[in-house]
């Protein structure tokens, strides 16, 4: 890939381009925020890192949203996290105005880009986003799953005591609440998590896990989580920049699988590099499906006051 730009040089965007510099992943990286100097500031310092890191792509920063010109992937870091107190859906109104204005400047300058959206609330943004440039989903699509499956992956480390590096997570539905943990697809190298953990210590992780936004909010105070959603950005440009085909939960847009269309949710993709190749429809049981359904409710109450709001 030769050109990444960030929308949104703030904490995720900068903690994503600084991870994305380090490992190489583009020639170019672009940074474009409103805030004035800022972008060229935060490019100039992560250009320093160059010499401990050993990497050479240029790194740029800029008000100017000319700088998105020729980028292959646009990763929207734009606008306000919530505070203490708030949901993610709080921002949704103040959001959607960023979101809108930063879409025009891709379709204006980066219209063959990829765009993986993270400013919350992100299924709704998302789907605003897949609206309104008309684009096929497999080019447009968020990160939210990576984020708290990582999450969950960690809490299950703390709980048995084994290494994070054998766990994997699955985790479906809206980034909200109403998350949807699958502890069925959860293993620890292969052995499902319940030969090691009661149903107790389970519903625990699953509950942690669907406030693990809000736990690092309350402990941070003037900020929401950087450091893993910056990683998760990184981890997803990773299977995108090295065509991995890997299995990950993204933000994609529904048409039809798990019972659903005209919505964008957290569904496992084979992420790619053309994007999200497809969306994998996993056998839910009554319960888990009770849940996913739950959850869309929530993300479409969001899409309807996006759609008051147009
Ligand atoms: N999807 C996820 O998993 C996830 C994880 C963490 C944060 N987030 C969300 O990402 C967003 C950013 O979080 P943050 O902690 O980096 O916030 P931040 O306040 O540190 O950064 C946001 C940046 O966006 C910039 N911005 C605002 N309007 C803009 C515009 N029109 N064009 C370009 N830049 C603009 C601001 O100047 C600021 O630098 C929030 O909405 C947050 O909730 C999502
Ligand atoms: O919690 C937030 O608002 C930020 C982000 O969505 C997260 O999960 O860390």
């Amino acid at each position: 890939m030769r050109k990444i730009s960030i929308v949104g040089a703030g904490r995720v965007g900068e903690t994503a381009a600084q991870i994305l510099a380090e490992e190489e992943y583009c020639r170019e990286i672009a940074l474009l925020d409103v805030r004035e100097d800022v972008p060229e500031g935060i490019a100039l310092d992560i250009l320093q890192t160059a010499p401990f890191f050993e990497f050479d792509c240029a790194v740029q920063g800029s008000n100017d949203p000319r700088i998105l010109k020729d980028s292959d992937l646009v990763i929207v870091t734009a606008g306000f996290p919530r505070k203490p107190g708030m949901s993610r859906a709080d921002v949704l109104e103040s959001n959607v105005r960023i979101i809108d204005e930063v879409t025009d400047h891709i379709l204006a300058h980066a219209p063959n880009a990829m765009v993986l959206i993270v400013s919350n609330p992100v299924d709704a943004l998302t789907y605003r986003v897949t609206q309104r440039t008309g684009w096929d989903r497999s080019r447009v699509f968020g990160q939210a799953g990576v984020l708290d499956a990582s999450r969950m992956a960690s809490f299950i480390a703390q709980e048995t005591g084994f290494s994070a590096l054998d766990i994997t997570t699955m985790v479906l539905g809206g980034h909200g609440d109403t998350m949807v943990p699958v502890p069925r697809f959860c293993t620890i190298n292969g052995v499902p998590i319940s030969y090691f953990l009661t149903e107790e210590r389970i519903d625990a992780i699953n509950e942690r896990t669907r406030k693990g936004g809000a736990e690092i909010l309350a402990l941070r105070k003037n900020s929401s989580a950087y450091d893993a959603p910056g990683a998760a950005v990184a981890a997803m440009v990773d299977a995108i920049v090295n065509n991995r085909r890997r299995l990950l939960p993204c933000v994609a847009l529904l048409e039809g699988e798990y019972g659903e269309a005209d919505i964008a949710m957290g569904v496992p993709c084979v992420l790619g590099e053309k994007g999200v190749e497809s969306v994998v429809e996993l056998d839910l049981n009554a319960r888990e499906r009770a849940d996913f359904e739950r959850s869309a409710t929530a993300v479409r109450k969001e899409i309807e006051q996006l759609r008051s709001l147009s």
